[in-house]
């Protein structure tokens, strides 16, 4: 089939990349050139495990192409994926103007019978302003009442995880397709079906319903998540109060099959482009209806108290002024195995230890060159702290005559460290762990100090009259 991809980003890239591999004939347009130049010399604008293998192999067989031009880009496809992104606008509600101009765009070159696709994360009622937009395009070409130009606005929100994107994309556990049912409607159906056919050979994962519910599902997805995690950061801060274990209460909750394992560890708050910006809009959606979302303000405000959580201990640790102490962060990007920093809990973090005079030596597998981007722009107004950040290239090289490590993404690669040689390289033996990698008995027996979120802080009695 022939699919064209608007917007080459995380989510668009990815969808691109895996239509192209089962066999389909796929355009990618973005209006970024740097990104299209990155992808036509061979490279990966992005970091996505698995993606690079099958663009490089795509690309070889002349089923994907990488390009700037609006108008071919529209004259390829029958069916049309608007994967732009969807930002927060300044009231918390989604920025349309991505999704709108590559509707316009839809309209003013349209060739033909054309499948619109709303891919992008899209308040409810949006297919109907694609709609009136790619409408008002076609009336001023004259082409208003063409059979042969006529369209269907789909919403196929995506589900996939940053980190697991061609995974989740490949094997997904549902595939929503909202979908009117007029003439244009039932056309569009027979595609996405035949489109989607592949990830799905008996249709038991594909969920049809009306358009408004299939853009509402997205949100209401989103929003169950983040709130699963603000809960449980919340109940991991008083664990630490009543001197409880989260991870216990974790595994004690979790085997309730109606509760499930996923998705319930506490932590230094959620991050990424999605939860926050989805949580605000849905929030937003719901003002302007007349509705008071209460649940989700709560869970937007845990979220952000949540980012300071670590910060808290190390001043009650260190003290409030950590002029003259050097700081070894281990993760920046908001979760593992992306280079995504968008909203990463890292930020907050180091500025916050920037601000109060410390030194902070970061390292990130991946996301160092996205680091070395976003920190200049978060502190703009601080040129001072910013000279104290400096990143290192392993997480060795961090630690050397640091008064402490911080880790604030659980890449797997700092679960099981060398714990002798990370004492014997620290100033002090001290670890404030925003993601609970290791266990606070064994950490007290290795003679670490080991602050970790809503567990049990231990500490051996070793001195022999104190055994007695
Ligand atoms: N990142 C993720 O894991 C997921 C994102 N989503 C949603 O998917 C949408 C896209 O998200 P990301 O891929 O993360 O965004 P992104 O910011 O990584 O990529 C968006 C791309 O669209 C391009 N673009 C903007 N206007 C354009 C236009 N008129 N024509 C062509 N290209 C244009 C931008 O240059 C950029 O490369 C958002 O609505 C997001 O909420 C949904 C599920 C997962
Ligand atoms: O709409 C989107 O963009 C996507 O948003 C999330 O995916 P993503 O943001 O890539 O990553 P998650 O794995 O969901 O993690 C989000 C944040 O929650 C945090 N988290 C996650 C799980 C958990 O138990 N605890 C926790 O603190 C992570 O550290 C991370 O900062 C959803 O999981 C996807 O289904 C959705 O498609």
């Amino acid at each position: 089939m022939k699919i064209t991809i608007i917007g080459t980003g995380y989510v668009g890239l990815v969808t691109g990349a895996c239509l192209a591999e089962i066999g389909n004939d796929v355009f990618c347009l973005d209006v970024d050139p740097r990104k299209i130049d990155i992808l036509n010399s061979g490279g990966v604008p992005i970091h996505e495990p698995g993606l690079q293998e099958i663009i490089a192999r795509t690309r070889a067989h002349g089923r994907i192409t990488f390009s700037t031009d609006v108008k071919a880009s529209v004259e390829h496809g029958d069916v049309q994926f608007i994967a732009v992104g969807t930002p927060p606008d300044e009231d918390g509600s989604a920025d349309l103007q991505y999704v709108l101009e590559a509707a316009r765009n839809i309209g003013r070159y349209s060739n033909g019978f054309k499948v619109v696709v709303d891919k992008s994360t899209v308040p409810v009622g949006t297919a109907e302003r694609v709609r009136a937009v790619i409408a008002a395009e076609l009336e001023a070409r004259g082409l208003g009442d063409s059979a042969a130009h006529r369209f269907s606005v789909v919403s196929n929100p995506e589900f996939l995880k940053e980190g697991a994107a061609v995974d989740d994309f490949m094997r997904p556990d549902r595939i929503v397709i909202g979908i009117d049912d007029d003439e244009a409607g039932l056309r569009a159906r027979e595609k996405m079906k035949r489109l989607y056919a592949p990830f799905n050979r008996n249709h038991e994962r594909t969920l049809y319903m009306d358009v408004r519910s299939a853009e509402f599902t997205k949100y209401a997805a989103n929003a169950m998540l983040a709130t699963r995690i603000s809960f449980m950061n919340e109940m991991s801060n008083l664990a630490d109060r009543v001197g409880a274990d989260i991870e216990a209460v974790r595994r004690g909750i979790g085997s309730d099959p109606r509760i499930g394992y996923h998705f319930l560890y506490a932590g230094v708050g959620y991050g990424g482009s999605c939860f926050p910006k989805d949580v605000q809009a849905l929030v937003r959606t719901a003002a302007e209806n007349g509705q008071r979302l209460r649940i989700l303000e709560a869970v937007e405000e845990v979220n952000h108290d949540q980012k300071q959580v670590l910060v808290e201990k190390i001043v009650q640790r260190l003290g409030e002024d950590l002029t003259g102490r050097t700081f070894a962060v281990w993760g920046l990007a908001f979760k593992p195995n992306t280079d995504d920093m968008r909203e990463a809990p890292s930020r907050r973090l180091i500025a916050a230890l920037l601000a109060r005079g410390a030194q902070v030596r970061a390292y990130d597998p991946v996301a160092l060159d996205e680091a070395r981007r976003v920190f200049p722009l978060d502190l703009a107004d601080a040129p001072d702290a910013l000279s104290r950040l400096t990143f290192a290239t392993s997480q060795d090289e961090t630690l050397a005559g640091a008064d402490a490590l911080v880790i604030v993404t659980e890449w797997k690669e700092f679960k099981s460290p060398d714990f002798t040689h990370l004492k014997s390289v620290l100033k002090a033996p001290v670890i404030f762990d925003g993601r609970n990698l290791y266990e606070p008995l064994a950490m007290a027996e290795l003679g670490i100090d080991y602050y970790a979120i809503g567990r049990p802080y231990v500490q051996l009695e070793t001195a022999p009259d104190a055994r007695a």
